[in-house]
């Protein structure tokens, strides 16, 4: 995927939040990539509501982050219809950041830390007018929270991988998405980055916004997640950890069998 890409929002619309509508809505969704002929996601119902915080969890090839450029409008959709605060998704972008993959974004783009901040406030801007006093202060605010002020200069090329994923976060930060795709944000991050990735995913949720976090670390869903979505081109579980974190339901997902006399890994124990 082209930076371009992954740093278009999309016109901003004017539709007001509709009271009562889920924050995502995915419904009977399927998806074929152009020139394939292997469905990659399956009758996919998913249903998050405002605030809500949830674990997106599947083996590599899921479909994780087909699913997120999908709601993102990054790929026209297939089958079947996603929707954001009741509005088609595709009409809402505005309201919709995601944090990519690390690996998904030319870091060789010639920008500053600052740049990159500042192109969150694009989507309330327009790629033509300027940034103002607002915009600025928004800037300064994500980059404070993220603590990259020091770095705000520099090229992000430059950067360490635990300080780019910094950088995208306080991109999304000064975007002020309603909804926030995080895909595997964890990744090449160093145990203060991801205490101040969950902190601050925490403050977002407790102002209301909704955050769907793709990771691979199963040992963090008890700790930080209250509700886990497992998916392997379709929905395996959804529900809450305590509920869906089950050596059956991993087994499932990630393709291997279960032998219920086998010993399991510490962190599952009590499951
Ligand atoms: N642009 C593309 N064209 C064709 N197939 C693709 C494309 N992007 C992804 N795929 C395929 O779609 C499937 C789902 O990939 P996706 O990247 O969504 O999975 P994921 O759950 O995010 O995996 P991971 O955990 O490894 O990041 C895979 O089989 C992948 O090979």
């Amino acid at each position: 995927m082209k930076s371009s890409e992954i740093l278009c929002y999309g016109k901003a619309c004017d539709h007001p939040r509709k009271s009562g509508t889920a924050a995502l809505k995915v419904e009977n969704v399927s998806f074929t990539y152009p020139g394939q002929n292997t469905e990659v996601l399956q009758g996919v119902n998913i249903d998050i509501g405002p605030g809500e915080k949830v674990a997106f969890v599947g083996p590599n090839g899921a479909g994780k982050s087909t699913l997120m450029n999908l709601i993102l409008g990054l790929e026209p959709l297939n089958h079947g219809t996603i929707s954001v605060f009741g509005h088609d998704a595709q009409s809402c972008r505005h309201r919709v950041s995601m944090v990519p993959q690390k690996n998904s974004v030319d870091w060789h783009f010639p920008v500053t830390v600052r740049q990159v901040v500042t192109m969150g406030r694009y989507v309330h801007l327009g790629w033509f007018k300027k940034p103002g006093k607002e915009d600025s202060e928004a800037v300064d605010k994500a980059m404070e929270t993220m603590e990259i002020t020091n770095i705000a200069n520099r090229q992000v090329g430059e950067l360490s991988g635990g300080q780019q994923q910094r950088v995208m976060l306080a991109r999304t930060l000064a975007h002020d998405a309603d909804l926030m795709l995080l895909d595997e944000p964890l990744n090449h991050v160093d145990i203060a980055t991801q205490e101040l990735i969950f902190h601050t995913i925490e403050d977002l949720c407790q102002g209301g916004k909704s955050v769907l976090v793709s990771t691979h670390d199963l040992g963090i869903l008890t700790v930080h997640f209250s509700r886990a979505l497992f998916l392997d081109k379709s929905i395996i579980a959804d529900g809450p950890v305590k509920e869906v974190l089950t050596p059956e339901n991993i087994a499932r997902a990630y393709g291997f069998e279960f032998h219920k006399d086998k010993e399991l890994s510490p962190w599952l124990n009590g499951y």
